[in-house]
């Protein structure tokens, strides 16, 4: 395949920018913008200045949107958003406007957690290829990958072949608070020029080949709360006297989901699309075996014993997974407590044609009464703490057409087209407030841990996701 000469400049000036394109990731996972954890909301505010900052640089105009406050868990703990940044970057009306959407805060990661290096201090591993950090992978390395493009083409005094608009939250981590609105109230407004929707924040499906993902699962995210007592408890003077907060909720969290993954709610599948023959067929020929999730997650665990069970339980059917319980004793040693309150976190991944509405109710009214059968009468209460929607878009568009060109120009292959078992809730918002298609467009690979312990991005999929975000915008230039 022949590239056009501006690429070949374009993948020349990325190769030479390596080093500072490391060295801008390593100021980002510095900065610990955990968007769940209050103590840290400066550092997303911060992070958000370093971005606004980087982008002003290049010569981005820079606005932000104030997405409003939050009560924090529900506590009354009244927080500050940290704000939404819309940046453009050309503004030629006979060039595409391509939407370019990332988030800049990060899931909470503790080096007790098992990391084997400080979450927060980048480390390039050269022999394995590997920056290591919290963010590296999501999302902060694909969101300085389109900030990377915009810097090469000004050093390289290139105009770029579409206006980008950028649209970075810092709040994806936990729900997207305020976001939507601001889109709904600025579609016709900041966003109205926009062709085309772009968001790389997922993964490859294996470890070898790119991807272009157009599906994602929903998630809804419930806590169930029993307490009892005034305060916590001494197990010896009261155990069995009461009725204890911590074994109602082991009680109920079993009652939700088997250990084969079953969910338990009545009513929980019924709204499920069926498999269609036409569906059947896109688990053909994937780039994955079970190999692959085995890497992924460090051991031989599959609940499912083929590809296509394997991937349509990630990707078509719901899931349940429990997350932990606040409240409960949980330090090393022993501790002979009854706890008061216990809060147990779980979450339900949605797929089509389910409804979050119609899931909270099942959850809601099922929960309630598996209480009642305990005869306890210690309370419990079952809150939705937030929810995001499934998404699925046409993957035949244009701008899925461009994409797969685009990985074409990079890594000479034809990318694999898959739907992922995460969410990301604003997808769905951006396709129908703004009527556009929206892709993903994934820069890391299956095994980055994103949300575990030690997160990395490959060094090569950072410096050659950098060439495929580049790559992209140039076939959108050219597609009809
Ligand atoms: C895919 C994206 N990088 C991601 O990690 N999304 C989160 C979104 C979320 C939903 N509730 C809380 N966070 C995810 O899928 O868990
Ligand atoms: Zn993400
Ligand atoms: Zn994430």
């Amino acid at each position: 395949m022949v590239l056009s000469p501006q690429l070949t400049q374009f993948f020349s000036q990325v190769e030479q920018n390596k080093q500072g394109y490391i060295e801008r990731l390593t100021d980002a996972v510095a900065i610990p913008s955990v968007s769940g954890d209050p103590s840290h909301r400066q550092d997303v505010v911060r992070m958000g200045e370093y971005l606004q900052q980087q982008l002003k640089e290049l010569g981005a105009s820079v606005e932000i949107r104030d997405p409003g406050v939050q009560d924090w868990n529900g506590t009354g703990r009244i927080l500050q958003l940290p704000p939404v940044i819309l940046a453009t970057v050309g503004t030629d009306p006979k060039k595409k406007t391509v939407l370019v959407y990332g988030h800049y805060d990060v899931q909470p990661a503790l080096k007790e957690d098992g990391w084997n290096t400080d979450p927060f201090t980048l480390v390039l591993d050269e022999a394995n290829d590997k920056l290591i950090g919290r963010g590296s992978t999501d999302d902060k390395g694909p969101i300085l990958g389109w900030i990377n493009v915009v810097e090469a083409h000004k050093q390289l005094n290139i105009e770029l072949p579409v206006n980008i608009k950028f649209c970075l939250e810092g709040m994806e981590e936990s729900g997207s608070e305020g976001l939507e609105k601001i889109i709904h109230d600025e579609a016709q407004g900041y966003f109205k020029d926009v062709s085309a929707v772009c968001i790389s924040d997922n993964y490859w499906l294996g470890t070898e080949k790119p991807c272009l993902t157009y599906g994602l699962r929903g998630c809804v995210y419930y806590h169930i709360t029993v307490s009892g007592p005034a305060a916590d408890l001494h197990s010896g003077v009261f155990g069995g006297t009461v009725h204890e907060p911590m074994i109602d909720l082991a009680h109920l969290l079993s009652k939700l989901v088997e250990p084969n993954g079953k969910i338990l709610i009545p009513g929980i599948y019924d709204n499920v699309a069926p498999v269609t023959d036409k569906e059947r067929k896109t688990y053909e020929n994937l780039s994955f075996d079970l190999q692959d999730l085995t890497n992924s997650v460090g051991n031989t665990i599959n609940l499912h014993s083929n590809v296509e069970a394997t991937l349509q339980h990630r990707w078509r059917f719901p899931s349940l997974s429990l997350h932990g319980v606040e409240g409960a004793f949980y330090n090393p040693g022993d501790k002979t407590v009854i706890p008061a309150k216990v809060k147990g976190k779980f979450s339900i991944r949605t797929v089509p044609d389910m409804d979050n509405d119609e899931i909270t109710r099942l959850v809601k009214d099922y929960v309630t009464s598996e209480f009642k059968k305990l005869n306890s009468k210690n309370t419990c209460t079952v809150e939705l703490t937030h929810g995001g929607d499934h998404w699925l878009a046409s993957p035949d568009h244009w701008n899925y057409v461009a994409a797969a060109k685009a990985v074409e120009d990079v890594f000479g292959v034809q990318p694999d087209l898959t739907r992922e078992g995460c969410s990301i809730p604003i997808t769905l918002t951006f396709q129908e407030a703004l009527n556009k298609n929206v892709l993903l467009l994934p820069m890391g690979r299956s095994d980055d841990g994103a949300h575990s312990i030690n997160e990395k991005l490959n060094i090569s999929n950072y410096i050659n996701g950098t060439k495929l975000l580049g790559a992209y915008l140039y076939q959108v230039a050219n597609a009809q």
